[in-house]
């Protein structure tokens, strides 16, 4: 079910900038949880936005199963903010994204990311963490398949940021998807990653490409720290 994405961007930029992307290519296989890395301004949410097919506005080929993104299915996209539309509940946000599903299927969802019983709550009356899981439980609605996350952890405490990566881990375990996980933290891509991408330069290029092979599921904390301290050795770029 988890589709391998092939990027080849002949050039992306905004206006006049100078181009964000030129000669770009990187290959994601199926099935592969990749973390993409950089400094900030990079170019790391505007690579989410053209794989997801959002933004059609440069030149070359990005394609999810041999398939253009933008005619490919819509992969789940967590954005930085939960974005849930104020005036639906949480499950009907899910709802929103397949509406297919039918409400005993979001339900089940929603159980997933912990949100049992909140099904009927209005996203403001969610705390923060909440909101971001219930982002989670539509982005898998949408297509549990291929999740593209854009720092999905951002401006959590440290306590809950863990418990979402924990999350995040069951939920790759139980759907085996493809996943990008844009992060400007090493951690996410220590405990969850099992390939980890720094970009740096503009236009951007592939600074670093790590395998991170011992399984994720087999990592003790020595062997996330081992990952924490290489990334953040590479995610300094170049010197
Ligand atoms: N819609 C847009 N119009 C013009 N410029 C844009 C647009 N979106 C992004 N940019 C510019 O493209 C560059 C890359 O932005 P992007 O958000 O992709 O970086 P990023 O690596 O995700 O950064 P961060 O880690 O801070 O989120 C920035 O210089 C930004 O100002």
């Amino acid at each position: 079910m988890a589709p391998g994405l092939s990027i080849a961007i002949a050039e992306k930029r905004f206006g006049s900038a100078p181009p964000l992307f030129s000669d770009f290519r990187l290959e994601v296989a199926p099935g592969s949880i990749l973390a993409l890395l950089g400094p900030s301004g990079i170019g790391k949410s505007s690579l989410l936005r053209l794989l997801a097919g959002i933004d059609r506005d440069f030149s070359g080929t990005i394609a999810i199963d041999g398939v253009a993104a933008d005619r490919a299915p819509m992969p789940g996209f967590v954005f930085q903010d939960a974005r849930l539309l104020p005036w639906l509940s949480a499950r009907d946000n899910v709802l929103l994204a397949a509406p297919a599903l039918g409400a005993p299927a979001a339900k089940a969802l929603l159980d997933q990311v912990g949100l049992g019983g909140r099904g009927p709550d209005f996203p403001a009356q969610l705390s923060g963490g909440m909101q971001r899981r219930a982002a989670l439980a539509r982005a898998l609605a949408a297509n549990p398949g291929l999740l593209l996350l854009d720092e999905p952890f951002v401006s959590l405490d440290a306590a809950l940021a863990a418990e979402m990566r924990a999350l995040l881990a069951r939920l790759i375990a139980a759907n085996q998807p493809s996943m990008v996980l844009v992060t400007h933290d090493a951690e996410d891509a220590a405990r969850l990653a099992d390939r980890a991408v720094v970009l740096a330069g503009r236009p951007a290029a592939i600074f670093a490409d790590l395998a991170l092979s011992v399984p994720q599921a087999e990592r003790d904390e020595a062997q996330v720290a081992e990952y924490r301290r290489r990334l953040d050795a590479l995610a300094k770029g170049p010197a």
